[in-house]
């Protein structure tokens, strides 16, 4: 039986959440250290420990099935590659940004001048989409000192706390594209692979679903239900569960997490007394 091929990034910003990701789906390997292909032991999978950058590359060719990658990067190397799942973590933008000491947030400011970046394709298309024409230097990381150094009047770089600017006297003037880790496939899978990526994207899904989501309790009286269960948005409709004491009832829904600090003290106004919040680990709907 043939084995799905997925590539990881071997170490940086998404390895540690794209493991986390697998083995939440109940797939089971031996992560050792200096490995760059691993063996899943109890699902057609065959994890490979790669570069981000070379990842895009991998799955044109079909060396890689699928992958786990930045959406930036599939952006900036425009390859022949599907998107299947956004999963939500390394969450970053690439953003224009000058040294703080340039007061002007206008993209004229650009024009004519020298900008370092590692993402050159990304940069080149916006600065020609708004007519722009600079410099572009291209460097492979530390971009952030260029400015500093005399190399360039300003960069284009990712961006998330917004912390490296500032310890670099620099200031975000432009987000030029937002990103997160996707799931991502070549384009030349046979239907035996299909088959088994279908059931990885179903444990995946299940596992994103329960992420947002709490499983909340509460107490209300009786007469309280219908008003309570009205601000809960329900996946069917809320559990009802008799308590011990007359004319009280134990409620049960699935809540986002989000929603649920929005309708808190409407709930609580509501009569909903001794509220749980749970965690959720898997949501199957
Ligand atoms: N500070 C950050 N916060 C959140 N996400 C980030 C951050 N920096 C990078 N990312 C995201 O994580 C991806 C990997 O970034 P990282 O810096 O770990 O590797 P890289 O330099 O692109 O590549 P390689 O694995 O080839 O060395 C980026 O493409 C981006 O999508
Ligand atoms: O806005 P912040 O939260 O400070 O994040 C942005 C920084 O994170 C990334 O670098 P990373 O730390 O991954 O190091 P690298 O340059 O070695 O890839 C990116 O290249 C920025 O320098
Ligand atoms: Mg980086």
């Amino acid at each position: 039986m043939s084995k799905l091929k997925i590539a990881i990034q071997k170490s940086g910003r998404l390895n540690e959440d794209s493991l986390k990701l697998l083995k939440s789906c109940g797939i089971s390997f031996n992560n050792g250290k200096d490995q760059l292909k691993v063996e899943v032991e109890n699902f057609p999978l065959e994890i490979l420990y790669l570069r981000n950058s070379d990842i895009p590359q991998y799955l044109e060719d079909g060396t890689a099935d699928i992958a786990i990658v930045g959406e930036n990067l599939l952006i900036e190397k425009q390859k022949k590659v599907e998107v299947i799942l956004p999963l939500g973590f390394s969450k970053c933008r690439v953003s224009l940004a000058v040294p703080k000491e340039v007061k002007t947030d206008d993209l004229a400011y650009f024009q004519g001048k020298r900008i370092a970046t590692s993402y050159p394709v990304t940069l080149g298309n916006y600065l020609q989409k708004n007519n722009i024409s600079a410099e572009i230097h291209t460097i492979s990381g530390s971009v952030e000192i260029a400015p500093n150094i005399g190399l360039a009047d300003g960069i284009c770089d990712i961006v998330s706390s917004g912390s490296t600017l500032f310890k670099n006297g620099l200031r975000e003037t432009q987000v030029i594209l937002k990103s997160q880790a996707v799931l991502v496939r070549s384009k030349l899978l046979n239907n035996e692979k299909l088959a088994i990526l279908e059931r990885l994207v179903f444990r995946m899904k299940a596992v994103l679903k329960a992420k947002n989501s709490k499983y909340i309790l509460m107490n209300v009286k009786n007469e309280n239900i219908e008003a309570v269960s009205n601000l809960l948005p329900v996946l069917k409709s809320p559990t009802i569960l008799p308590l011990a004491e007359p004319g009280w009832s134990s409620l049960h829904s699935v809540i986002n997490e989000n929603q649920f600090w929005e309708v808190i003290d409407e709930l609580k106004l509501a009569g909903a007394e001794d509220i749980l919040i749970v965690p959720i680990d898997k949501m199957v709907v």
